[in-house]
Parts: C-alpha cells; sequence; structure tokens
C-alpha cells in the first residue's frame, strides 16, 4: 500500500522557534500509527501540516499522494479529530450528524445511526451537555462515518477515563478492522498505543528521532550493562555510568554474543523515554532558537 503521510525536509516555525523541523518521514498505508513525544515537541503541529491547517515553512508534505486540502476530493479522503475533540456546543447530537451528511459526500448515515445508538447518545442531547467521554465519541462517530481513507486524531482519549479510553480504543480498532481506514493517532499514553499502533513516530524536540513499525522497534532495542566505557555495539540511545559501569540503551540487530555485557530487556515506555532523555545539548538548543 502507498505511504499515507510522505514527509521530506518539512518544517513550520512560529517567530524564531521551529515548531517541527527537518521532518523526513514515510508512513506507509494500512498502519494504526501511534505519535508520541512530551509537551511541545511538535505533534499537533504535524498533525495540522497533515490536514492543511498550517502551510509549511520549509520543505513539503503529502498525504495520501495529494497535498493537503488540495481539493474537495483530497479532503474527504482525510478525517481529523483535533485535540480537545471540539464539537458545536448549541447543537444536538443529531445535528451533527445531519452537518456530517451535508459536508461529507461519502457521509455513512447508517454507521453513524448505530453507533450513536449503540453509545446510548441520545440524539437530542446538546453536545455541551455530553461528557468528556461522550464528546470524544460523538467526534469519533463523525470522523469514522465520514469513511475518509486516513483518520487522525489528536490525543483523543486525553480526557477520558482508563475505561473509556479503553472502549474509545477498541471502538477505533473495529472501525480499522470494518473499514480498512489507516489511523494516525497522538497520545501521551504509551500502554494505550503500545495496544492500539502497530508503528511508532517519536517526535522530540521538534524532530523525528524514530519512527518504524512498532515489533521492529521493540525488537531491536536493549539495555547492556558492562565495564565501564567498553564500547558499545549498535546504535546509542542513552548512556549512564557510575565508576564501574557503563549501562547503554541501544538498537542492534541480532544476538549480543560478548559475554562482558548483561542484556535486558526493554518495554516500548523504556524506549520511548529513551529517546526523550536524548536531547539535544542545551547550547545546541539556544543556537537552533535564534537561527
Ligand atoms: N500558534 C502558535 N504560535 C506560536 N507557537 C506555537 C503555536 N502553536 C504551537 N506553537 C509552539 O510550537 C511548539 C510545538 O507545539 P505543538 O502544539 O505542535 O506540540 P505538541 O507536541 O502537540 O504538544 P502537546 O503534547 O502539549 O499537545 C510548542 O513550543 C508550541 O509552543
Amino acid at each position: 500500500m502507498n505511504a499515507v503521510l510522505r514527509a521530506e525536509g518539512l518544517g513550520k516555525r512560529y517567530g524564531r522557534r521551529f515548531a517541527l523541523e527537518d521532518c523526513t518521514l514515510e508512513v506507509p498505508g494500512g498502519h494504526v500509527v501511534g505519535l508520541v513525544g512530551p509537551n511541545g515537541a511538535g505533534k499537533s503541529t504535524l498533525l495540522n501540516l497533515a490536514v492543511g491547517m498550517l502551510e509549511p515553512t520549509v520543505g513539503t508534505i503529502e498525504v495520501l499522494g495529494g497535498a493537503p486540502a488540495s481539493s474537495p476530493a483530497q479532503l474527504a479522503k482525510v478525517g481529523y479529530v483535533a485535540q480537545d475533540t471540539p464539537t458545536y456546543p448549541h447543537l444536538s447530537v443529531g445535528d451533527h450528524l445531519e452537518l456530517g451528511a451535508r459536508l461529507n459526500p461519502a457521509w455513512d448515515a447508517d454507521l453513524a445511526r448505530r453507533r450513536i445508538e449503540r453509545l446510548g447518545l441520545p440524539l437530542d442531547q446538546r453536545a455541551r451537555k455530553l461528557s468528556g467521554g461522550q464528546r470524544a465519541q460523538l467526534a469519533l462517530t463523525l470522523g469514522i462515518a465520514k469513511r475518509p481513507e486516513l483518520l487522525i486524531l489528536d490525543e483523543p482519549v486525553a480526557s477520558l477515563d482508563p475505561l473509556a479510553r479503553r472502549e474509545f480504543l477498541q471502538d477505533l480498532m473495529e472501525a480499522v478492522a470494518e473499514h480498512e481506514l489507516s489511523v494516525i493517532l497522538s497520545s501521551h499514553l504509551v500502554s494505550d498505543l503500545e495496544r492500539t499502533c502497530d508503528y511508532l513516530v517519536v517526535l522530540v524536540d521538534s524532530r523525528v528521532r524514530l519512527a518504524g513499525e512498532m515489533d521492529d522497534i521493540v525488537g531491536t532495542h536493549v539495555r547492556l550493562s558492562g565495564p565501564r566505557d567498553a564500547g558499545h555495539p549498535g546504535e546509542l540511545v542513552t548512556a549512564r555510568h557510575t565508576d564501574v559501569q557503563s549501562t547503554y540503551v541501544v538498537r542492534y540487530r541480532g544476538p549480543i554474543a560478548d559475554p562482558s555485557w548483561t542484556v535486558g530487556q526493554l518495554s516500548l515506555e523504556d524506549i520511548v523515554l529513551a529517546y526523550m532523555e536524548r536531547r539535544p545539548e542545551p547550547a545546541r538548543r539556544a543556537l537552533e532558537a535564534v537561527r
């Protein structure tokens, strides 16, 4: 399947500061992609560029082979649920469905009604009287019933309790299986991403630090402990040292045969945190800020 998102040297600058910088990324189709990174890393900026709400300062971005928001056909192919799952407070649930039908050429009215019924959302309830979780579900329903090829969700579960979060993600997985859509989903909750996603992008300090299939990422990162300053195999992610021992997180393919290393497995969360820790030097960041 073709790339759902392709970025080349993509950057977005506000004033002197890049919110996203030097982003070169190719996300293959048919995946549920998790986008993770600390606050202010540039996740929403990347997603807003992907849906055409922002214009790049430098570089290019293509979504499903076209420029974001470049035509009605392109708009119809991409569903977007922004952060805080915005709905119209004074419109009822039913009004939202009608609006969805009017605005989207491929609107699946049956799917929308069935989902809303199953969720038990009264059609005459105004959005402002729904709970945060119910609003998130309404926004997801609008996104799915549009029948997009790609659904982009910016922190959709942030306001949900653990049970509602799990139900929301299960619903999303069902929609993915039934309608063959690709999804890009940002979240701070690595455990949710681990359960839901099969592809991961880690953004830190406005840059993509890691991107790839989830299984490959988990299968190729290890923690190595051994004598201090012994050269480590593979690509270094982080290093810690005591007087006598060094501990490295490295990316390495293949078995570690050297018996001087103790090899520890890493969870996805360990790996993501290691990449978040590996930040540019403060001096370099200051330089970047005034460039
Ligand atoms: N409209 C704007 N004007 C100026 N700076 C902005 C604007 N929008 C975002 N930024 C800055 O760009 C950087 C990236 O912001 P962005 O919202 O993309 O991060 P994020 O990874 O989505 O963060 P969070 O996890 O907190 O939602 C931040 O430093 C932010 O302050």
